[in-house]
C-alpha cells in the first residue's frame, strides 16, 4: 500500500468566502466541515478531486454545489446525482437537505472505492443518501427511483449527459447540469439529437460556468 500523500493546506479565507457566497445553517456548516475533513483524509490515499483545487476547495467544490439549492423547489424530495465522484454536488446537497423530511439523495458512482467513500460519509454524518455503486446505464435500466431533481457535474459533454438524464426526467422533474465555458457549443451539438427545454443560469463560482436547468427533453428523430 502507498504511504499517505502530503496535501496542500485548505485556505481558511476561501472557506469564509464560500460560506458568504452560499450561506447555510449552523447545522449544515458543521456537517460540511465533517465532510471536508473526511474528504481530505481520504484524498491522502486516493484521488477524489484535483490536488491543485484543495486550497480553494470550499469555493471550487462546496459553494459550487451549494449554489444549486435556490434552483431546487421546496417540494423536491427525491434526488439523483449522476457520477458523484467525491460527493459533488450530491453529498454537499445531502448535508444541506438532511433536515428536509422525506429527502433521499441517490448517488450513482461506478468506481467502487469512491462509492465506498460516499457510503462512509453518509453513515458517519447520518445523511439521507443511498449509494448506488453502479454504472449510470445500469442504474437507468432498473430505474429504481423517480427523481424530482437530477444533478451532474463534470461528468460528460451535454449530448452524452442528456442521454443519461432522459430516462430519469419526468414532466415535473428538473435536471441541474453544471457546465463550463463550452456550454453553448455543447447545446448546439446536443440540439441535433434532442429538443431541449432549458434555461441557462450563470454560475456564482466561475465566470464562464453555467447551470443548465433542463425541464423538458425529447429525442429528435
Ligand atoms: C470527473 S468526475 C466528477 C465527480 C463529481 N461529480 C465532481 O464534480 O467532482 C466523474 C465521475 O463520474 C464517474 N462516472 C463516469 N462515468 C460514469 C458512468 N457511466 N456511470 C457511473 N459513474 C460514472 C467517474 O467514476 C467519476 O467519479
Amino acid at each position: 500500500m502507498k504511504p499517505p500523500r502530503t496535501l496542500p493546506a485548505v485556505d481558511p479565507a476561501d472557506r469564509a468566502a464560500a460560506l458568504t457566497l452560499t450561506p447555510v445553517s449552523r447545522e449544515t456548516e458543521a456537517r460540511l466541515d465533517r465532510f471536508v475533513a473526511m474528504l481530505l483524509e481520504r484524498q491522502s490515499v486516493m484521488n477524489l478531486m484535483a490536488p491543485s483545487t484543495i486550497p480553494t476547495l470550499w469555493t471550487r467544490h462546496v459553494a459550487d454545489s451549494l449554489q444549486l439549492l435556490p434552483l431546487i423547489p421546496e417540494r423536491a424530495r427525491t434526488f439523483v446525482d449522476l457520477g458523484s465522484g467525491g460527493g459533488f454536488p450530491g453529498l454537499v446537497l445531502a448535508c444541506a437537505l438532511a433536515d428536509r423530511p422525506g429527502a433521499a439523495i441517490h448517488l450513482v458512482e461506478s468506481t467502487q472505492k469512491k462509492a465506498a467513500f460516499l457510503r462512509d460519509v453518509g453513515a458517519a454524518l447520518a445523511l439521507p443518501v443511498v449509494v448506488h455503486a453502479a454504472r449510470i446505464e445500469d442504474f437507468n435500466r432498473k430505474r429504481p427511483v423517480v427523481p424530482d431533481i437530477i444533478t451532474a457535474r463534470a461528468l460528460a459533454p451535454l449530448p452524452v449527459l442528456l442521454g443519461y438524464v432522459y430516462p430519469l426526467l419526468t414532466k415535473s422533474g428538473v435536471a441541474l447540469l453544471a457546465k463550463g465555458q463550452d456550454v453553448e457549443a455543447e447545446l448546439t451539438q446536443a440540439s441535433k439529437s434532442w429538443k431541449i427545454t432549458a434555461d441557462l443560469v450563470p454560475s456564482q463560482t466561475s465566470p464562464e460556468g453555467r447551470i443548465v436547468v433542463v425541464r423538458g427533453l425529447e429525442r429528435v428523430r
